[in-house]
């Protein structure tokens, strides 16, 4: 595995009483895709504020690009806050040219980069439109502008989907792909499951500070037992590694549905194939896994999921 962007050691946050980090521990390489997922109040943003060098650790560690955090990282490193709100009085490009400017860019690279950014966002026509005169969903265009206007190594993006119509969620979902496939490590927040499920090559669930979970999708998944619907002629409930199966219905021709619960852990093909060699016969068999949102109510608690 190539270097990580990013690399948290044990890292700690006591805010008073409050352990809002715990032992946390993760790193994101190159191109990769990391959802940061938990329930309200878990540390996602004090996590991701202490990356930025803006809230220092209780204790542990953090690596970016190879170094402790640092502002002079700045140039490397693009941020889209949870709090969102730019100053109005100034336009749309200069807002990104500002932002480009405090990241070591030319005026005249951070201005054409900019266009290029805001013609990606169906807003070139408002390029000189005061921040103050827009809707929040295009101010929120223009402030994730200024995130990747200096094509940052490290992308860190907090509840970006939040306000954004479902348009514009896919017009974000092509600026993460578009990072990560230029090489850059992207993280983002949510709540929303399917993003990360569309999104994710590796994700994260924190509860209360402490992680739950990291890993792929197809690992997580593993974590909740498989269940499946199948048609068959035999006694499904007396399959190995099946935990619990339902008759549904009355049989047809000796043929009965059946509501399959799987032992977690065992595989649905690893049963499909003992009834192909044991001779059990078998007409429908449809899988299904377990959604991430069951996952992450499963694993966090069913607090602060959406849909
Ligand atoms: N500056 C602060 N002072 C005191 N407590 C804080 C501070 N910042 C965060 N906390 C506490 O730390 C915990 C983690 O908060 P954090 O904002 O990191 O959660 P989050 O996962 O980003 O939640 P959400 O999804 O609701 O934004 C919470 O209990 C919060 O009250």
């Amino acid at each position: 595995m190539s270097t990580p962007v990013l690399e948290v050691r044990n890292l700690v946050k006591r805010f008073g009483d409050v352990l809002a980090v715990d032992g946390l521990s993760f790193s994101v390489a190159p191109g990769e895709i990391f959802g940061f997922l938990g329930g309200n109040g878990a540390g996602k943003t004090t996590t991701l504020r202490m990356v930025l060098d803006i809230i220092r650790p209780t204790s542990g560690e953090i690596s970016v690009l190879g170094s402790a955090p640092d502002r002079r990282q700045a140039a490397a490193i693009g941020f889209l806050p949870e709090e969102r709100g730019l100053y109005s009085g100034m336009s749309a490009i200069d807002t990104i040219v500002y932002f480009g400017r405090l990241k070591g860019m030319d005026t005249a690279s951070a201005r054409s980069r900019g266009m290029e950014l805001l013609e990606r966002f169906d807003l070139a026509d408002r390029a000189k439109s005061d921040i103050g005169d827009m809707s929040k969903g295009m101010a929120q265009k223009v402030q994730l502008a200024t995130s990747l206007v200096n094509q940052p190594q490290l992308l860190m993006l907090d509840e970006p989907f939040s306000g954004l119509d479902p348009v514009n969620q896919g017009l974000l979902e092509n600026e993460i792909l578009r990072a990560s496939q230029r090489g850059a490590a992207v993280i983002f927040s949510t709540h929303v499951m399917q993003h990360a499920e569309r999104l994710c090559n590796r994700l994260l669930l924190l509860r209360k500070g402490r992680k739950r979970f990291e890993g792929t999708l197809e690992e997580v998944r593993r974590k909740l037992p498989a269940s499946l619907i199948a048609n068959s002629r035999g006694d499904l409930a007396a399959l190995p590694g099946v935990a619990s199966a339902e008759r549904l219905g009355t049989p047809q021709d000796g043929w009965q549905e059946w509501q399959v619960e799987l032992d977690q852990g065992v595989e649905a093909a690893s049963v499909l194939e003992h009834c192909s060699t044991h001779g059990v016969a078998l007409r429908r068999w449809d899988e299904r896994h377990a959604s991430l949102h069951d996952i992450f109510v499963e694993l966090v608690g069913g607090e602060g999921v959406e849909e």
